[in-house]
């Protein structure tokens, strides 16, 4: 196959930041994808209806001209979100889901939740509304190992969460682990997971073998090869509990390339790109778009988009860096490197 067409896909989990940054990255996503789920880890968190209602006018107006690019916007989950907020925030029809990141567990998550049992009047107004509630599924425990911070949250979080609210709709994102796969595969309708391509692709020798490479560290952690194996089969199973997600998590060159470096891959430039590498792979091309365009609008209750658009095989360097803050650039995953598939204008 040398070109595959696909219904306009959407991103469920995306990052674009904020202020003289959103014009670099907006246009990378708009070019993908029809929609996408704007994740609230702002400075601060966008914690109300009316900052996601600002904050999604500020996107619009880094969206190109002519392009019709949906963000679809979240809610920050701290200790204090009210049903009342919660409530607002469905009646603006513009908010779509409540993001739920443990204290800690990864890039700005500082006003993440203590303890999910202050939320309870929140999640009960999100599982009343049909609100879907997207979880970083980490535990932050000092003594869990990084590797384990997964699967010692279905168990610890995940699944007392479910027992407790039966009927919420939950997305847990960008799983890393056989666990969590199984775990999803195995839960009602009502829960779904995000899976990056990143996650699909690599495993942790990526990494860190030959020495250490930054743009490869991101939350959850990259695991060991049994994991993605299982995160393809998932992908590529055709079910509809898995669809598409990058995490494309922009940080500058300067704080990635650290002593103490940040968490977070940028792949928007290339998403479909990097997918459609994964899916072939897995000889799995025709699942591709079950997964990218119809799986989330699916779980999410919205249509599906309407236009098209299609990869070609039509070999392509990624730049080294890309333009991102007036003294930063920005490094893009497998910069440098030359990929197969090629986003047809
Ligand atoms: N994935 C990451 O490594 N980083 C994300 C946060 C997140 O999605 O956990 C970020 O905002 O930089
Ligand atoms: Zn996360
Ligand atoms: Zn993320």
């Amino acid at each position: 196959m040398n070109s595959i067409t696909l219904t306009r896909p959407d991103d469920w989990h995306l990052h674009l930041r904020d202020g003289e940054v959103l014009p670099a990255v907006v246009p990378a996503s708009a070019r993908q994808m029809g929609r996408a789920i704007i994740m609230p880890n702002l400075k601060p968190p966008v914690t109300t209806t009316e900052q996601a209602l600002a904050y999604r006018e500020r996107i619009l107006a880094a969206v190109p001209a002519g392009n019709d690019f949906e963000p679809l916007m979240t809610l920050y989950l701290t200790d204090r979100t009210s049903a009342e907020e919660i409530e607002r925030a469905h009646a603006s029809g513009l908010v779509q889901a409540v993001k739920l990141y443990p204290a800690g567990a990864t890039t700005n998550s500082d006003s993440g939740v203590t303890d999910l049992a202050n939320c309870d009047a929140a999640i009960a107004a999100m599982a009343r509304l049909g609100m879907p509630l997207l979880v970083h599924g980490e535990v932050t425990d000092a003594e869990i190992d990084i590797f384990d911070r997964e699967a010692v949250f279905i168990e610890r979080v995940m699944k007392p969460l479910l027992d407790r609210h039966p009927s919420l709709k939950v997305v847990f994102e960008h799983i890393t682990t056989a666990d969590a796969a199984a775990f999803v595969a195995a839960a009602p309708a009502s829960v779904a997971a995000t899976i990056t391509a990143h996650h699909l692709l690599f495993n942790r020798n990526r990494m860190l073998v030959g020495g250490i490479r930054p743009h490869y560290y991101c939350l959850p952690i990259l695991k060991r090869e049994r994991h993605r194996q299982a995160l393809l089969e998932a992908a590529t199973s055709g079910s509809g509990k898995f669809f598409l997600g990058t995490d494309s998590a922009p940080h500058a060159q300067g704080d990635k390339e650290s002593a103490c470096g940040c968490a977070g891959a940028y792949t928007a430039p290339a998403a479909l790109e990097f997918y459609a590498t994964a899916f072939e792979q897995a000889g799995a091309l025709e699942r591709l778009e079950g997964f990218a365009s119809h799986h989330g609008p699916a779980f999410y209750g919205l249509p599906r988009n309407t236009g098209t658009v299609t990869l070609v095989r039509d070999p392509w360097t990624l730049p080294e860096t890309l333009p991102y803050t007036v003294n930063q650039a920005i490094v893009p995953l497998q910069a440098g490197e030359t990929l197969d598939w090629k986003l047809k204008e």
